[in-house]
């Protein structure tokens, strides 16, 4: 049976097969998908690329790319690497089914999830199989894909290696200030607190050496056993900068007592990196009430606060949640008319994952999605990822299937994009230098607008033809006036105005200001949003000038 009827269930169409340490790859691409099925052991795991690619053009992709981005949702073990899950994954698949040597590294790392997996008891395996192997999980199955994800990746090591690859993987998309969200987790089987996760976290990103990286501008050496400056990394490093900074999250399943002692890590940590705090997890599981009081310290302490809100119908908890004031709000998905009249009306951004939500099945599809309600009333939004690695996605893909979806051109995905400044959680100069940067890319990407100038009204050829006739006229006139020895013959005037008018002709065209031939009417559509104007270039030798 060929692989792609086998894992998918569908008619798909083998791109290429590639085979590497007993595990087996096949692309395989269908109308409405694109995977990787990989065969371990006699199991098939199907692996979605880049779900969103299926909804663009390649050539918009290339542009968001090219583009820089601002991230503000996004979970650490939601974004691990394919390559580095899908390695755990296997192997601790593999161990249900075979018998394995010790000796070799793969087989301890696996023995390691095994003896981890029977020891917590709370995911059997029988439980999370059918999770593991597909790929559009509904909401519920993503979490328990979360609780597998963090068996796998939750010791010290393992919590450094994969900070440090997300941040690598958002530097190679162009994102230049990512805010990394992640909940601080106990595991005494591994010797770990929240505050040695969080150190583990910060650890990581310290160790990033492929991009310049902006931690804090602020870190006390002295005051934190484990930090230090991130000036050195900086040195023999590329051009490539991305400010990193961490929200702490606190999970739903949470006692109001751990949600505190998240909250005063992150006040702890504040000047070293930590800029805020997320309530996350499975919406369907906790009380808002329990994580009030850790908030409230929170917004005291003078922590932005983003929730993840609305993510299933909770018409008292999104009432709740709205009243409390967020900074920002995750998803929004689920929202009563008066509960989205209320969150318009305070104007609190909104972090956008559509991916996320198409995904998960909380909404139908792009063309449904409420993005289109918030952006066209202006309304505070920020494109995000949720989880690049679980969804297949990154924050280029989100905006090439945004514009795909919902029409944006290039300077509207900018516009988008360079909004976002305005809602990060870091202080001080970083917003400063995220605008410098905008700036310089909406020159480098040439998004500046070319105002043209429309024959019969306001700034008509006619009136800059006068102008220009005023103007030779004026020539004229001073140079009779200064010249006391000759009055100039009407062709020496006239060939000054001349080299004149071509040295002011070039000089305008230069600026990108209009020159008579470059003057439009308004017959054909050119390629101007908003504007519908012939360009008279072409039919530039009709016009005697
Ligand atoms: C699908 N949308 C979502 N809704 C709510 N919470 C989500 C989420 N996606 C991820 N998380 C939260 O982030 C954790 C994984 O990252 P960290 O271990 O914290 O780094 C998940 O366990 C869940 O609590």
């Amino acid at each position: 049976m060929a692989p792609g009827e086998l894992a998918l269930g569908g008619n798909y169409r083998l791109l290429s097969k590639l085979e590497a340490r007993g595990v087996a790859l096949w692309l395989v691409v269908s109308e409405k998908r694109a995977a990787v099925v990989c065969c371990f052991t006699g199991i098939f795991k199907e692996v979605d690329v880049l779900f969103p690619l299926l909804c663009c053009k390649w050539r918009d992709m290339e542009w968001c790319v090219s583009m820089p981005k601002i991230e503000l949702h996004a979970h650490l073990n939601g974004s691990i690497r394919d390559s580095t899950l899908l390695y755990a994954e296997l192997s601790n698949l593999a161990v249900s089914f075979h018998s394995f040597s010790a000796n070799t590294t793969e087989s301890t790392f696996s023995w390691e999830l095994a003896r981890e997996l029977g020891e917590k008891g709370s995911i059997v395996f029988s439980d999370v199989e059918h999770v593991i192997l597909k790929s559009d999980r509904a909401l519920n199955e993503v979490f328990k894909m979360f609780d597998l994800i963090h068996i796998i990746t939750t010791d010290h090591k393992t919590v450094a290696r994969i900070t440090k690859e997300v941040i690598e993987d958002f530097a190679a998309d162009n994102v230049v200030y990512l805010e990394l969200r992640t909940t601080p987790k106990r595991n005494d089987s591994k010797a770990m607190s929240k505050r040695s996760y969080v150190e583990a976290v910060l650890e990581g990103i310290r160790s990033v050496n492929s991009v310049e990286v902006d931690l804090s501008g602020e870190l006390k050496t002295d005051a934190f056993a484990h930090s230090h400056s991130v000036d050195g990394l900086r040195n023999g490093i590329g051009s490539k900068k991305i400010y990193v900074r961490l929200l702490l999250s606190i999970d739903r399943r949470e006692t109001t007592e751990a949600a505190m002692e998240t909250v005063e890590l992150a006040v702890e940590l504040k000047d070293f990196g930590v800029v805020g705090i997320d309530l996350c997890g499975n919406p369907n599981v906790g009380q808002w009430l329990t994580f009030l009081p850790a908030l409230e310290f929170a917004k005291k302490q003078g922590l932005p606060i983003t929730l993840h809100c609305g993510e299933v119908p909770n018409p008292v908890e999104i009432r709740a949640m709205l009243d409390f004031l967020p900074k920002r709000i995750g998803h929004a998905c689920c929202l009563e008319d008066e509960d989205w009249k209320l969150l318009k009306r305070l104007e609190i951004p909104v972090e956008i994952c559509l991916t996320s939500n198409i995904k998960t099945e909380t909404i139908a599809s792009a063309d449904v999605h409420h993005f289109a309600d918030l952006y066209k009333p202006n309304h505070p939004l920020i494109l995000c990822t949720d989880d690049t690695g679980v969804f297949s996605t990154s924050l280029s893909a989100e905006y090439a299937l945004a514009s795909s979806a919902f029409g944006l051109g290039k300077r509207e995905m900018f516009q988008l994009a360079q909004k976002a400044v305005d809602f990060i959680f870091a202080s001080g100069r970083v917003n400063e230098d995220l605008k410098a940067i905008f700036a310089s890319a909406h020159t480098r990407l040439n998004l500046w607008t070319r105002v043209p100038l429309e024959v019969g009204t306001r700034g008509t050829m006619g009136s800059l033809v006068k102008r220009e006739i005023d103007y030779f006229r004026k020539v004229e006139l001073e140079l009779a006036e200064t010249s006391s020895q000759e009055r100039p013959s009407r062709w020496v005037g006239f060939r000054f105005s001349m080299s004149n008018w071509k040295r002011k002709k070039r000089r305008r065209r230069s600026n990108g200001i209009c020159s008579v031939v470059e003057v439009v009417h308004g017959d054909r559509l050119n390629d101007i949003p908003g504007f519908g104007y012939l360009n008279l270039k072409v039919d530039s030798q009709r016009y005697d000038v």
